[in-house]
């Protein structure tokens, strides 16, 4: 008796094929991003061993923004920069936490929780304080490597103009968040550090001004050179200004601190 023929590969087993070949691409490239990471996490073990870095200064936000800008600038393909963005931004958490323990102090508030966790990483240590003033007084205390405090703006609420009374003999501003992001972010902050950030190549300078009487917001701006109001407040017989310039700051300013300006992605 003939054998019955074999019957011919249905379309779904060849699709159940292609699935699985398609998989075992997927599953190689998983191996392979594995190994460079492995990789790159014994190169970040040798430069902290090395001794190049000085103390205290873990975290350099300055480096970071130069890789992912110059990552945003060769970024091709379906992968949207801002996974991009995300997937590096775990990796220098994770290369911070190699060298350090850090930790980020912060007034309570979930929206700004999130961004800090979107920027420095989900696993970083996060204390929650009751006022911008007491997260200031942890990270001047050493109780934390940063504070991220609500990006300033025009209030009635003294509580809330932590830039009036900056100290910048002691903190720095190291950063404007978020560092990425492609439609305009509902939420910014700030973060401070107790040392200043390393230049990125695109550096913001935050400066407070003093100005007798009540000058415009554009008389300010002007005396500033390029600068632009961040924020303002009238005194008795005086104006104090927050600016954020990109050129030199004026001779009587109080620099609060220098970062990388900050990528607006279009979302094409
Ligand atoms: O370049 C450094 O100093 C590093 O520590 C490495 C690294 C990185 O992972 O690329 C990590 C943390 C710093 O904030 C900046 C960069």
């Amino acid at each position: 008796m003939p054998d019955a023929p074999t019957p011919s590969a249905t379309p779904r087993d060849t699709a159940l094929d292609n699935l699985a070949a398609v998989r075992a691409e997927i599953d190689a490239l998983d191996d392979a991003l594995q190994d460079i990471l492995i990789r790159r996490s014994e190169v970040v073990h040798r430069l902290a061993s090395g001794g190049a870095k000085p103390t205290g200064t873990v975290l350099r936000p300055g480096r970071e923004a130069a890789i992912l800008r110059r990552l945003l600038g060769r970024h091709s393909g379906p992968l949207p920069p801002t996974a991009l963005v995300r997937l590096w931004r775990e990796l220098f958490a994770s290369s911070v936490a190699q060298q350090s323990q850090f930790s980020i102090a912060l007034p309570a508030d979930p929206a700004l929780g999130r961004l800090a966790a979107e920027h420095f990483g989900v696993n970083t240590p996060q204390r929650q304080h009751p006022s911008l003033h007491a997260a200031l007084a942890a990270l001047g205390s050493r109780d934390a490597s940063i504070a991220i405090l609500p990006w300033p703006h025009e209030s009635d609420r003294n509580a809330e103009e932590w830039w009036a009374h900056f100290d910048p003999t002691h903190l720095s501003v190291i950063a404007r968040l978020p560092f990425y992001s492609d439609r305009e972010p509902p939420l910014e902050a700030a973060v401070i550090g107790l040392h200043s950030a390393d230049p990125s190549g695109h550096d913001a300078t935050l400066l407070r001004l003093e100005v007798q009487g009540e000058p415009s917001r554009a008389a300010l701006a002007t005396l500033s050179g390029t600068g632009r109001v961040v924020a303002m407040r009238r005194e008795e017989g005086f104006t104090r200004a927050l600016i954020e310039t990109m050129g030199e700051a004026p001779p009587d300013a109080v620099i609060l601190g220098r970062y990388a300006v900050p990528e607006r992605g279009a979302k094409t």
